[in-house]
């Protein structure tokens, strides 16, 4: 096996552009198909739709491969209105390219066989062998408010993330636009301005490309932005103020001499622009003591960030282990900024959790 990755990194991108392709038709439909999950969460048919469109390119290309995938198909099997209402969507998107639809095997056979693949995400993962994480749609109060979210996939092995790949569609082309999580008015976007693919290869560096909707458009490398000047620098954290505590956030920034009030984002849209220089600084601190974050809401993000020149942490200033199963059980948090002032900013979010390393 190559260790280049080169035809994994392919191959998600075209994945993650095709399923990000389904979730914007769900995003402009105002029927989005929307249930609540056991833990009130939403799920809606852009989630199922882009995690089977995934798995099906995953599956033709890489049959041995484990998958980590947020959602589950049980509900599907007995309910054949939102089961089929998901098999419209899938059936009917493809990418424009036959060459690259090819390579993602094609159309899926039937709607059985597509609950059977969003079923295929149930593994455990853990820190032996080749196992991808997917979130269909990460940031799905976003989609479901009109703002960013993202389409997510991740390559480990033995525990450690070798590709990641994030499909914005509400976020500019453009890597040097100004940080705003505004999408603008203009919700069709007819003219291409927004819509972005970020990936990296571990030890390859990072990129962006537009979207597109058939072969990939050619990429461009991007860093982050170094920071002179704590006081112009901006911060990004999550706009659900019950994933991340935006009362500590804030202290932080004061401490740090902060002065710009921080950027709400939803989903790893955040690590992607963080990566590419438009925001700095990306601040996730635990709002209950029992939540695990999930590796799918993570994998992808924290390569970009690091292959961008970026250190990623928890609170405690460990990096992310994504090696212990569908949870990131081992950490507390995420801490995101250029590698040369994280240590600061470390310092200041363990002096306002009370927390400091002894
Ligand atoms: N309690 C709690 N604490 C921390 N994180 C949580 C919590 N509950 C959920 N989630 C996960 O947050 C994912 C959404 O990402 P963000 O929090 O960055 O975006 S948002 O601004 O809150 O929408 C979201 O991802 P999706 O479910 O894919 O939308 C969740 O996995
Ligand atoms: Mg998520
Ligand atoms: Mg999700
Ligand atoms: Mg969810």
């Amino acid at each position: 096996m190559s260790s280049s990755f080169a035809k994994e990194l392919e191959v998600a991108q075209l994945a993650v552009q095709r399923a990000t392709i389904l979730t914007k038709r769900v995003f402009h439909n105002s029927a989005k198909g929307t249930v609540s999950k056991d833990d009130a969460s939403p799920v809606t048919v852009g989630d199922f739709g882009a995690q089977a469109l995934i798995i099906a390119a995953l599956q033709a290309n890489f049959p041995g491969d484990k998958i980590v995938a947020e959602e589950e198909s049980d509900t599907l099997r007995s309910n054949a209105a939102l089961r089929d209402q998901i098999w419209d969507l899938v059936r009917t998107t493809a990418l424009d390219d036959a060459a690259a639809e090819a390579l993602l095997g094609g159309a899926v056979k039937d709607a059985d066989a597509m609950l059977d693949l969003i079923g295929l995400g149930n593994s455990k993962g853990g820190a032996s062998g080749r196992i991808w994480a997917i979130d269909p749609i990460d940031g799905t109060k976003g989609f479901l408010r009109g703002g960013q979210y993202a389409v997510c996939l991740a390559l480990m092995v033995d525990g450690d993330v070798k590709v990641g790949v994030l499909g914005c569609p509400n976020l500019p082309v453009d890597d040097a636009a100004p940080l705003t999580a505004d999408i603008g008015t203009d919700q069709t976007d007819e003219g291409g301005s927004r819509g972005v693919i970020f990936s990296a290869v571990l030890g390859q560096g990072a990129s962006s490309r537009p979207l597109g909707t058939g072969a990939l458009a050619e990429g461009k490398p991007i860093a982050m932005k170094p920071i002179t000047e704590m006081a112009a620098a901006s911060f990004c954290e999550s706009v659900e103020a019950g994933h991340s505590n935006q009362g500590e956030s804030a202290q932080i920034a004061q401490k740090l001499g902060i002065t710009r009030p921080s950027v709400r984002m939803d989903s790893q849209a955040k690590y992607g622009s963080i990566a590419r220089g438009a925001g700095d600084i990306y601040l996730r601190l635990p709002t209950s003591k029992t939540y695990q974050e999930k590796i799918w809401d993570h994998a992808a993000g924290d390569l970009i960030v690091r292959e961008a020149g970026g250190q990623v942490t928890d609170t405690t200033g460990s990096r992310l282990d994504f090696s212990v199963g569908r949870t990131l059980a081992a950490n507390r948090g995420v801490i995101a900024a250029p590698a040369a002032v994280h240590g600061q900013v470390l310092k200041a979010v363990q002096e306002v959790l009370g927390q400091a390393a002894s």
